[in-house]
Formats: C-alpha cells, sequence, structure tokens
C-alpha cells in the first residue's frame, strides 16, 4: 500500500512552483477535439491521472495525443476522422470526461458518451449539461447507460442555466462555437478556468465574448483551427500551499501565483491574522502564532470555492476559537471530517454546515483519503499534528496534485511518499505517475 508519511510541528519556508490547473486543461484537452485543421499544442500541463485517463478518453475518440512529461507540454491532432463514443470504462474513471460531449456534437453531429455517475463528494446530475444541448437543437437519448445526442447542425439559441455549473458552461460553450448563429450563456459559471478555455477556444477561431462574466456570447464560426496555449496556473494547488503556510507558521512565496483567482481565499486568511504581500513574484504567505476563527460559506466563483473547504477547514480547526463552514455547492463533501476526528478534530456537522471547534491538538495517525481535496486536507492536518501521520488511498491525490509531498518537503516539512508492506516495511517511491 502507498502512504504518505508526515511528523508534523516544522514551519514550512522557501518558495514553491504551481502547475498548471487541472481543472482548466481537461476542458482544453477536450476542446482540442473542435479543431479540424492544424494540430494544438498545450504547454504548463500538469502531470496528473485524471490528464492521463483524458488523454485515453481522446485517444479512444481516435484524436491523436502526444504527451512530453519533460516539457509539460501534450500535442493533440483531430484533423482526421473520429469516433463518436466514449465508453464506459473511461467516463466512469473520471467524471470531467462529460466534457467530451459538446465538442464531439459540434464537431461530428452526433456523440454517445456514457453516463458519469456520482461520487464521494454528490451526486453530480448533468441536466444543465443536457438541456443546454437540446436548447441548441440536439435530439437527446439516454439509452443503456450512454447519452446519446445527434444534430445535424446546432443552431444558436439563449440559454439560461439554473445554477452556474462549470461543466455545463463549458460543454455548451465548447457546442456553440461551430453552431449556426449566437448563442448567449445566462448565469454563466464565471470560475478563471472558464475564461482560459474561453480563451483557447478564442484562440482557435472561436468568437466568444464575456467569458468571466454571467452572460458568455458565443457567435458560431464554420471551424475551428489548432494553436499553441499556455494553461493557467492552478489556483487550487496555489491555496493549498497558501494554507499549509498558514497553519505551521511558515513563510512561503507562491512563486507567480495570481491573487486575482483566490480572493475569496487572501481575505479569509487575513481575516484569520494572516500576512499576505501580493508582489510581482507571486503570493507570500506568512502564517501567525493564531489564527483567529472565521465563518466560511463555499459558492460558486467569485465566492470561496468548494475545492477549498477541505484544507481551510483545518486551518480553521488550529483557530483560537469555535468556526462554521457552510458546504453549499456539493451535498456531501464532509466525508474527511470523519478521518480528522481519528486525529483528534473536535467537529459537529449539521446538514452542510461543519461546526468546528478550534485550539485542537491533533494527534498523527492513519488516515484514509475518501477524495481529491480530502487527502490534501489530511496532509496538511498531518503537517501539525503531535506524531507520525500516515495518509493512505492516494489515488485520490494524484487526481489533482504532482509530487505534492515533494515541493512540501522541499519547504521543510518531514515527509515522505513510501511502498509499506505489511511488515511494514517501506519503499520510497520515486516516481509516482509513469507513464
Ligand atoms: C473538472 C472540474 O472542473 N471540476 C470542478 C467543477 O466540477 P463540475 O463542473 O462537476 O461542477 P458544477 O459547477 O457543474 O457543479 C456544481 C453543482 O451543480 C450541480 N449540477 C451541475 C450540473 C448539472 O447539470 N446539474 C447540477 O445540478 C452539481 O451537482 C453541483 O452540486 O466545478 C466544481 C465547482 O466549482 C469544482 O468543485 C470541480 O473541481
Ligand atoms: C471535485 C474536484 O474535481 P472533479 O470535478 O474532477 O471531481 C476537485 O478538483 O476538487
Amino acid at each position: 500500500m502507498e502512504e504518505i508519511i508526515i511528523n508534523g510541528g516544522h514551519r514550512l519556508s522557501g518558495a514553491v512552483e504551481i502547475d498548471g490547473a487541472k481543472n482548466a486543461v481537461l476542458p482544453i484537452m477536450a476542446a482540442a477535439i473542435l479543431a479540424s485543421k492544424g494540430v494544438n499544442q498545450i504547454e504548463n500541463v500538469p502531470i496528473l491521472a485524471d490528464v492521463l485517463t483524458m488523454q485515453s478518453v481522446l485517444e479512444a475518440l481516435h484524436v491523436r495525443t502526444k504527451f512530453d512529461h519533460q516539457r509539460a507540454k501534450i500535442s493533440i491532432d483531430a484533423q482526421h476522422s473520429l469516433s463518436p463514443e466514449a465508453s464506459f470504462e473511461l467516463v466512469s474513471k473520471m467524471r470531467a470526461s462529460i466534457v467530451v460531449l459538446g465538442p464531439l456534437l459540434a464537431r461530428l453531429g452526433h456523440a454517445k458518451v456514457a453516463m458519469p455517475g456520482g461520487c464521494a463528494i454528490g451526486s453530480r446530475p448533468i441536466d444543465l449539461h443536457l438541456k443546454g444541448m437540446r436548447q441548441l437543437g440536439a435530439r437527446i437519448v439516454q439509452n443503456g447507460g450512454f447519452i446519446e445526442a445527434e444534430a445535424c447542425k446546432l443552431i444558436g439559441a439563449p440559454i439560461y442555466l439554473d445554477f452556474p455549473s462549470v461543466g455545463a458552461t463549458e460543454n455548451i460553450m465548447m457546442a456553440a462555437t461551430l453552431a449556426e448563429g449566437t448563442t448567449y450563456i445566462d448565469n454563466a459559471a464565471r470560475e478563471p478556468e472558464i475564461v482560459d478555455l474561453a480563451m483557447f477556444l478564442s484562440e482557435m477561431g472561436a468568437r466568444i465574448y464575456g467569458a468571466g462574466t454571467e452572460t458568455i456570447k458565443i457567435v458560431g464560426v464554420p471551424e475551428l483551427h489548432g494553436v499553441d496555449h499556455q494553461v493557467v496556473q492552478d489556483r487550487i494547488e496555489a491555496g493549498t500551499f497558501m494554507v499549509a503556510a498558514a497553519i505551521t507558521q511558515g513563510n512561503v512565496l507562491i512563486k507567480d501565483a495570481i491573487a486575482a483567482h483566490n480572493r475569496p481565499l487572501i481575505s479569509k486568511l487575513t481575516e484569520m491574522g494572516v500576512k499576505i504581500e501580493e508582489h510581482d513574484a507571486g503570493i507570500r504567505v506568512i502564517g501567525p502564532e493564531k489564527l483567529i476563527p472565521v465563518n466560511v460559506k463555499t459558492l460558486p466563483h467569485p465566492g470561496f470555492p468548494t475545492d477549498m473547504q477541505p484544507q481551510m477547514t483545518v486551518a480553521q480547526l488550529l483557530a483560537d476559537g469555535t468556526s462554521m463552514m457552510n458546504e453549499t455547492v456539493f451535498e456531501n463533501r464532509f466525508m474527511y471530517v470523519d478521518e480528522l476526528r481519528r486525529m483528534n478534530a473536535q467537529v459537529e456537522i449539521e446538514g452542510n454546515t461543519a461546526l468546528l471547534h478550534g485550539r485542537a491538538q491533533l494527534r498523527g495517525a492513519a488516515v484514509e483519503a475518501t477524495d481529491l481535496r480530502a487527502a490534501a486536507a489530511l496532509i496538511l492536518a498531518g503537517l501539525v499534528a503531535d506524531g507520525e501521520t500516515r495518509v493512505s488511498q492516494l489515488q485520490y491525490l494524484d487526481r489533482g496534485y504532482h509530487l505534492l509531498h515533494e515541493k512540501l518537503s522541499l519547504l521543510g516539512a518531514n515527509i515522505r511518499r513510501s511502498q509499506v508492506a505489511a511488515d511494514g516495511t517501506e519503499q520510497p517511491i520515486l516516481n509516482v505517475i509513469s507513464n
């Protein structure tokens, strides 16, 4: 079994580099399907399990890909004839595979994509994606676990989203690029990853206006072409290191971090007494001796990101009093709390709110990640716990962080990743994801 083993109690200091954003690169890779001419060269691509899964999804659609891990660059060639079918095997591995639906439908006129199931954090329906495709004129049937969509020609339309869903905004925006006429997406998601996707599509020749606001206008064009694109930095990885510095009384420069993408986190950490300096070189975070309790509510961007909720609760547990965390985006995102309780955290859950009793004396324990950000939160807890914390189920961590333990180790944490045998002997892990 692979484990990350942490001996807590070390202040973090130094500078850390952040990779490209998982949540930007996945839809960008799917959008590459839209280029009927030229090859896309995507740079600043993180080496993550989810990126490798998306690469397999594209390969299964007969898109040609080449991922140069050394250069963090993937080339995607979709110029030839493609398959319209994304299998259950691949879609069930990663929910985000559903973003191939819009590009396939726009490019081929039909798509057959396995229904993504729910996951640990919620049931995650895709009704808004399908509503959008129908409003663009697609006929959609759900059959044998697949969504089958068909349209000779998509026609631009006004589309209102009941909720600013990130995935639905992306799927609809991609489908609308090749539609006839103009599409408006109202109550669109405004996340920085939507803006990065819109920039990529615009470079490919799409006409997109207003990405990053609540109304996105897409004027359809006849075809798109391959381009070079640099993926935006991962604000959630950056945020995870910001919390790591804040809770360890650390002093860490998160290199090239984009403060504008992390405003709600910066605001909450500042309220907690954390010193945050915004420099040209990045964001410097200096953790105080005592953290002040704060209440936090997750919301769609520009609200506090749900993907930082588990990490933030670790800071709240260390604060000098009681704090609340109110999760409004996903209905089941407190599963990791039971694992934090093993580390002596005092938490009460009432509906979608966690009451976090501060001044926690966290103690090292063997804990299991229950999802991606839960894995990050447990590692953060390990950095400040007395004694040894052993985090397992690292396949969740590998979905969204590359070499987190090495980056933390370079900042001064006592942390290692090992293959641990039944008799307790350890073999260090040198190459986390090899492909
Ligand atoms: C790969 C990726 O980019 N993942 C991110 C994306 O996920 P994802 O795109 O799945 O998140 P959404 O914004 O779509 O989901 C937010 C909420 O809307 C609901 N919903 C969504 C679509 C739909 O058709 N119907 C519906 O009811 C979901 O169940 C959830 O409760 O945004 C989330 C919210 O910021 C982040 O936590 C994820 O990290
Ligand atoms: C929930 C997340 O991702 P996904 O939507 O891919 O499950 C996340 O990145 O925290």
